[in-house]
């Protein structure tokens, strides 16, 4: 795409108040927990997760993996490389992924394939978006932020072609013409 625009379609408000929300979930639901593991998927993550886990009232671990399918496109390679693996053992342990978004479901079903061939004692998956008309492997989050059928969004960590993870808000690009 040469030219685009990018409109809000998620503000920075609706953006923090989601994330207080889902911090007090999880913060829930791990209350009986020695040690939550947060794995962050790099690089998209980054930002939702160093947001929501100063929202968990929890003693937490925090690892990353990079895994990437999308290169500088608007479409998957479908191809899942795993670039850079966790540094710590998740045997018997419990075990958060916290991700971007969830689109084809091709990244996330890899991954969660990989940790849970390592058996931890739990897996759940937290996502910020879930973009529900493109899945082709079959996903259900655990923790939802938002969800919406379609349109390619960046910003809060989600790039198009390395840019524009800096935006305060989540925005949809469109092409100009
Ligand atoms: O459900 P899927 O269709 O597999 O898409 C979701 C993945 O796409 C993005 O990653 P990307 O490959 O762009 O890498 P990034 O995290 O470095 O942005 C995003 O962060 C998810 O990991
Ligand atoms: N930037 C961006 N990356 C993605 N990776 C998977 N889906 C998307 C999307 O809608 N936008």
């Amino acid at each position: 795409m040469n030219n685009y625009e990018i409109e809000v379609f998620i503000s920075k408000d609706e953006i923090a108040e989601k994330v207080k929300k889902l911090g007090k979930i999880i913060t829930d639901e791990y209350k009986n927990t020695k040690e939550l593991v947060v794995i962050g998927l790099l690089r998209g993550s980054v930002i939702f997760l160093s947001d929501l886990v100063r929202e968990l009232d929890l003693p937490v671990s925090i690892d990353f993996m990079t895994v990437s399918s999308y290169g500088n496109e608007m479409e998957s390679t479908r191809e899942v490389k795993i670039i850079k693996d966790l540094d710590e053992n998740i045997m018997g342990k419990d075990v958060l992924i916290v991700e971007d978004i969830l689109d084809s479901g091709l990244t996330l079903k890899k991954v969660m394939g990989i940790l849970e061939s390592r058996s931890p004692n739990s897996l759940k998956l937290s996502v910020l978006l879930n973009k529900t008309g493109r899945r082709e492997a079959d996903i259900s989050p655990d923790y939802i932020g938002f969800e919406f059928e379609d349109g390619f969004v960046v910003g809060y960590g989600i790039d198009y072609a390395q840019k524009h993870r800096n935006l305060p808000y989540i925005g949809i690009v469109k092409e100009v013409k």
